[in-house]
């Protein structure tokens, strides 16, 4: 008989699934193809029966020859190097007997024997007459991992309802199969959730080696048996260590456990989250058109604004637009440098270009402000609070060092100044561009076809920065932006109160 329960050493190791079929994806072979996936396995699957089954529970069970699955698993083999094994749900006698002369003739390194019996929802998953069979075949297996109920009924003893006697229990288990048995605490109660590796003298660092674990406050446990086996195999096949293999499955599987409600599967018992750990990259224009989303509110209180409604109707004191256009041009400077900071971190040609560009035409803005604007002007006021506020954000960004997070603090200058000017220009035309209007020449600015299109540009530059980055970066590209909407606002509501 195989001794050794190790295959260390493979890179990608090639692990068997044996076990039957859970159509809803939860549990069976297909929790075991995501678990070994998500431990960076190759998976494969030899399914042993079909059962019709959702969250709520096994409605029905096929379970097709023994001598079709005998085929499946000599064509596997035949062919192709089997670094683990997990064994799952077996049906019937004729199935075990399968399975125990490819596993004498094949002899893998590593055999994880996961003793599927009844279903979480109370459903047979083996025949009450194939329980004998299944435990001679027990002795095949390096790693047993039975649930509490499985481990007494493997004994033909009562089910353990403490941790010290469950432990117990385990050990008789080992000493009857020479193998490790994996003691589960998942139906015990309480608030802790520990699981224990139990093994005969020698073959463990201690005869018990106990990884304690909080209990996930969750009804999606689905498949958890299935999942902790297969992770089992996969990572025993690399580490060929059980106590590091459980130190390393455990908390992925309650990670798994407690990212479960965001699948929203079936409205049972649902499954896990096996890939909690993986960050899937938006799809392209979804960051941003949420972004535009989160910035409705603030581009609703720009429109509230005192100032932006008297500079629609003219009403607006002279001295508040004066401010208003000294700020914009100390802000601009500013701007701009960040601006040539994000050209500088620009993954890309393109975006390079952009931004150098955008920078230059910030410093064009700002000097033709001076020029038309400001220079027929005598109040000249110094740097404002928020003004100050905004270049100190934008300039914390770009020391930041993170080019996405950069390119997401510029980007409301572009987008709600641009949806703003547009909605301004657009009311000021409604009102039949009054020829008396102070401000008709400065609204008339904001019909800018250029401008729209450099913002377009830059909304794409920060979507893709976006599907570049990991979840962190995103989350922090997301407050930038937010703070820099914020600070927006503020800006246009800073001449009422400072000028
Ligand atoms: N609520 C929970 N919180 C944290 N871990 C849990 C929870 N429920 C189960 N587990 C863990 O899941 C694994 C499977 O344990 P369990 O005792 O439920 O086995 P099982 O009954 O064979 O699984 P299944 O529910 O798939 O039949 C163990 O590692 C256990 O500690
Ligand atoms: C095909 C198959 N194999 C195993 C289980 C056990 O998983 P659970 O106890 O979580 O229902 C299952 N329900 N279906």
């Amino acid at each position: 008989m195989p001794s050794r329960g190790t295959g260390a050493g493979t890179r990608i190791p090639r692990v068997l699934a044996i076990a039957g079929s859970d159509p809803s994806g939860g549990a069976g072979i297909q929790a075991d193809l995501k678990s070994i996936a998500a431990h960076g396995g190759y998976g494969m699957a030899a399914i042993t029966a079909l059962t019709a089954q959702n969250t709520r529970g096994v409605t029905a069970v096929h379970v097709p020859p023994a001598d079709f699955l005998a085929r499946q698993l000599d064509a596997i083999s035949d062919d192709i190097t089997v670094d683990a094994v997990k064994i799952g749900m077996l049906g019937d006698s004729g199935v075990i007997a399968a399975v125990r002369d490819w596993l004498a003739k094949v002899r893998p390194a590593v055999v994880v024997l996961d003793p599927v019996m009844v279903a979480t929802s109370g459903d047979r998953l083996l025949q009450e007459s194939a329980e004998a069979a299944l435990r001679d075949l027990l002795p095949l297996a390096h790693l047993v991992t039975p649930n509490l109920a499985e481990l007494a009924m493997l004994l033909n003893e009562d089910v353990q309802e403490t941790w010290p006697q469950a432990l117990e229990q385990g050990r008789r288990l080992a000493a009857a199969t020479g193998t490790v048995v994996l003691v589960k605490g998942g139906h015990l109660r309480g608030a802790g959730c520990p699981d224990a590796l139990v093994g005969l003298p020698g073959a463990l660092s201690a005869e018990v080696v106990e990884v304690p674990g909080e209990r996930v406050d969750t009804r999606n446990s689905h498949g958890t048996g299935c999942s902790l086996s297969s992770a089992m195999a996969t990572i025993q096949a690399r580490a060929g260590n059980w106590e590091e293999s459980l130190r390393e499955a455990k908390p992925w599987l309650a990670g798994a456990l407690a990212a479960s409600d965001t699948l929203e599967v079936g409205s049972g018992n649902g499954p896990v989250h096996h890939f909690h750990h993986v960050a899937v990259p938006p799809m392209p224009g979804a960051f941003t058109a949420q972004l535009r989303e989160d910035a409705e509110a603030e581009l609703e209180e720009i429109y509230g604004l005192e100032f932006i409604g008297g500079l629609v109707s003219g009403s607006l004191p002279e001295d508040q637009f004066a401010y208003y256009l000294a700020q914009d041009a100390l802000y601009l400077n500013g701007y701009s440098r960040v601006l040539a900071r994000a050209s500088a971190l620009a993954p890309t040609e393109e975006g390079q270009l952009f931004w150098a560009a955008s920078a230059q035409q910030c410093l064009e803005v700002e000097s033709e402000l001076h020029r038309s604007w400001l220079s027929t002007r005598t109040v000249r006021p110094g740097l404002g609070p928020v003004t100050k506020a905004y270049v100190d954000h934008l300039t914390a960004a770009s020391a930041s060092g993170s080019y996405g997070v950069l390119a997401a603090a510029v980007l409301p200058c572009f987008w709600l100044y641009a949806e703003a000017g547009r909605t301004l220009h657009a009311r000021f035309v409604a009102a039949g561009e009054p020829a008396d209007h102070p401000y008709a020449e400065w609204l008339r600015t904001y019909a800018d076809e250029d401008f729209a299109a450099a913002t377009r540009r830059a909304i794409g530059l920060v979507d893709a920065a976006a599907q570049a980055a990991g979840e962190t970066e995103r989350a922090a590209m997301a407050e930038a932006f937010r703070q820099s909407c914020r600070l927006e606002v503020e800006f246009f509501d800073a001449p009422r109160l400072h000028a």
